[in-house]
């Protein structure tokens, strides 16, 4: 398998739902080597997802960061936000072999998770696999750049 340097900035966020989960994968990334830029929510309480697609969205286009995790109940709403932002290509993944491919075939630049839908352990070999595998190139490429 293709791998990435394995040292990435990596801007965070979730709304209330997804708080428990950012906490711990931030743990892990941080543990792993990686610089973590967290973007909150800070706290239990309600919030919008999509202001927090928004601010991920923000620090990958300025540079702050060079890649983006987001969670929230199920992944989806945060994934449609962020997925408004013309640079972003956000995966919500729910299996290793997701977040893979979601580098190899689609150079993904943000991860999504669900932490309502998906477990803990899971949702850390996701994160994994993800920040450590290189996009393909190739025929992929003629692809994502159709994206743009
Ligand atoms: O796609 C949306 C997310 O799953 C949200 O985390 C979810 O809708 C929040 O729901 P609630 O306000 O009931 O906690």
């Amino acid at each position: 398998m293709a791998t990435d340097s394995p040292r990435e900035t990596i801007a965070i966020a979730s709304d209330h739902a997804g708080l428990e989960m950012r906490a711990a994968l931030k743990e892990m990334l941080e543990g792993a080597g990686h610089t973590v830029l967290d973007l909150g929510t800070e706290g239990p309480a309600s919030v919008d997802y999509p202001d927090f697609a928004d601010a991920v969205a923000a620090a990958v286009k300025d540079g702050r960061a060079t890649k983006g995790l987001l969670v929230c109940g199920t992944g989806i709403g945060i994934s449609i936000a962020a997925n408004r932002h013309r640079h972003i290509r956000a995966a919500l993944c729910h299996s290793t072999t997701d977040a893979r491919f979601s580098r190899l075939h689609n150079d993904a630049n943000v991860l999504v998770l669900g932490a309502r839908t998906t477990g803990i352990e899971v949702a850390k070999d996701c994160a994994t696999i993800f920040f450590a595998t290189a996009f393909e190139g190739g025929r992929h490429a003629r692809r994502v750049e159709k994206l743009c």
